[in-house]
């Protein structure tokens, strides 16, 4: 094993979406930046996560539109086939080859090495490669750790011996399976299970809690319920797996606790993500390596620059603060305007956006209403049925949805919303600003809202709150 030694203005630990950006903008202030991946740069998002899943997302609206011709705007036959889908997706990949975004790290100056970085002292970062060897990083004055998050997979009794899929095996499926079993019934689960619906899989989908999407609103879980239910999923929440069965040929049973048992060709375990904190180095600044989550300041940092020594900077997935590819590259933007000393506003994440990509799509930002109840916020809601809006009935089949307003009367301000329904993400963006910016009710309500558009229901919400 050969050792070496290095020295860098910066190490940025973990290349995706938001380890890229900063080791980019940070090479490009003229620092010298070393960028350590251990697996594909760019991470998570553009090979495993949302660009691929979107492209599948996409296909199954247009199987699910073309579907929707008959009986609305003449006759159509749907023949689903997977092909145009794997082909798309290894074209957006690359085929899961990171050469291109290796190139353009380069090419604004990042020094790259691939291999696992670990902190093996406040300012040193030691990189492994797959040969076993080591190069040792000494840091002058930051270390980013975006190391990212991983599949949590629960501890079920037989599952470990089987060959079960998380995102990664599902996303490169070459063949859509007969059957599929869905643990889980968050965004992963619920984006790839109608998925794989429309293109002929049967699915069935196991949630723990009482909810599908059980941290939005409960509008939210009655919908995406019946629209499953409707397109043919079978969903079983409030349901604990307790045991995993494998056989060739047989397929997967699952047996809950309540006497199911549900066996399918394939099954998906999408229960939520993890950061392996031991491996990036934890405890060398003084964190429990079992901790959910790396602690950060407002300012993301998880220890200080202090008497020449570096600062430990961390951002992304492990940072805890939601796991969406937008939150991670808005806090490279606090981190890398840390480091070069600019100032600028704090992290604030009172206005989170997030999307789950299911028809009808879940759009929600900021606080819940049960949330907002939980701070003891003085909570109004307004809550419209998109399907009995003039856009709703105008769009007829696919209109199911809703628009719901969280108010804050003693702050007179919006704070959370869901948008659900047709382009729910779409129609987000108007609800994100007025949380962001924590625009005035009485502003909100002077607005004209285009008719018949789906975001005019958010006027319709807004008359609700008196
Ligand atoms: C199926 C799926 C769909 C998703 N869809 C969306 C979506 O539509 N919209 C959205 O906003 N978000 C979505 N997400 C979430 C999004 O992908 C993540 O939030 C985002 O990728 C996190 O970015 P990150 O910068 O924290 O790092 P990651 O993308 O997690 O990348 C971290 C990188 O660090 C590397 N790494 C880890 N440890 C080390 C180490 N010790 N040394 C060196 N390298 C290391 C990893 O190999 C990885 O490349 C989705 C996720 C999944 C799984
Ligand atoms: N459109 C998007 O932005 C998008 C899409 C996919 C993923 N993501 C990100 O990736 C993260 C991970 O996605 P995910 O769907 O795996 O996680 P999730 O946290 O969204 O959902 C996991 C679900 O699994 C359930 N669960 C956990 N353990 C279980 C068990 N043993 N049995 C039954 N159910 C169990 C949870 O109650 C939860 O509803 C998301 O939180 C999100 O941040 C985002």
């Amino acid at each position: 094993m050969a050792v070496r030694a290095d020295t860098a203005d910066v190490v940025v630990v973990g290349l995706g979406p938001g380890g890229e950006e900063a080791a980019g903008r940070l090479a490009e202030a003229g620092l010298d930046v070393v960028g350590v991946e251990e697996g594909l740069v760019g991470g998570e998002c553009p090979y495993y996560g949302c660009i691929p899943s979107k492209i599948m997302v996409r296909s199954a609206g247009l199987l699910a539109e073309g579907r929707r011709i008959t009986g609305h705007a003449g006759t159509a036959m749907v023949h689903p086939e997977w092909r145009p889908v794997t082909r798309a997706v290894r074209k957006a990949t690359a085929d899961w080859d990171d050469k291109i975004a290796v190139e353009r790290l380069i090419g604004r100056g990042v020094r790259f090495l691939r291999g696992t970085g670990r902190l093996t002292a406040r300012d040193e970062v030691t990189v492994a490669d797959v040969d076993g060897n080591e190069t040792a990083v000494r840091a002058r004055q930051a270390v980013v750790l975006a190391v990212g998050s991983e599949p949590a997979v629960p501890p079920i009794p037989g599952l470990a011996r089987t060959p079960y899929w998380t995102n990664r095996e599902a996303i490169r499926v070459e063949e859509v399976p007969g059957s599929l079993l869905v643990i889980g019934g968050g965004s992963i689960g619920l984006e790839l299970g109608q998925v794989f619906c429309r293109f002929g899989t049967a699915v069935t989908v196991v949630e723990g809690m009482q909810r599908l999407l059980p941290r939005e609103e409960p509008e939210a879980h009655e919908l995406l319920l019946k629209v499953l239910t409707d397109n043919g999923i079978e969903v079983h929440t409030s349901a604990r797996v307790g045991a995993v069965d494998y056989e060739e040929g047989a397929g997967f049973t699952l047996y809950c606790d309540r006497g199911e048992r549900l066996v399918a060709e394939r099954l998906l375990v999408a229960t939520g993500r993890r950061s392996d904190l031991a491996k990036v180095g934890a405890l060398a600044v003084d964190v429990d390596a079992e901790a959910p989550a790396l602690p950060v300041d407002e300012r993301l940092r998880v220890a200080p620059p202090v008497s020449g020594r570096p600062g430990i900077w961390a951002l992304g997935d492990v940072t805890g603060k939601g796991a969406y590819t937008h939150v991670s590259m808005y806090q490279a933007d606090v981190v890398v305007r840390g480091i070069l000393g600019e100032g600028g506003p704090p992290a604030a994440y009172h206005a989170v956006p997030r999307v789950t990509f299911t028809d009808p799509e879940i759009g929600a930002v900021g606080l819940t209403e049960w949330e907002a109840r939980e701070r003891g916020l003085a909570v109004r809601t307004g809550l419209v049925d998109l399907s009995t809006s003039a856009r709703g009935t105008t769009h007829q089949i696919g209109n199911d949805g809703f628009v719901k307003l969280v108010a804050d009367m003693l702050s007179g301000v919006l704070v959370g919303g869901t948008t659900a329904g047709p382009y729910g993400g779409e129609v987000l963006g108007a609800l994100s600003v007025a949380v962001h910016a924590r625009v005035p009710l009485a502003v909100l309500r002077e607005q004209i809202w285009a008719y018949p558009t789906f975001h005019r229901a958010i006027g319709d919400a807004l008359r609700q709150i008196k």
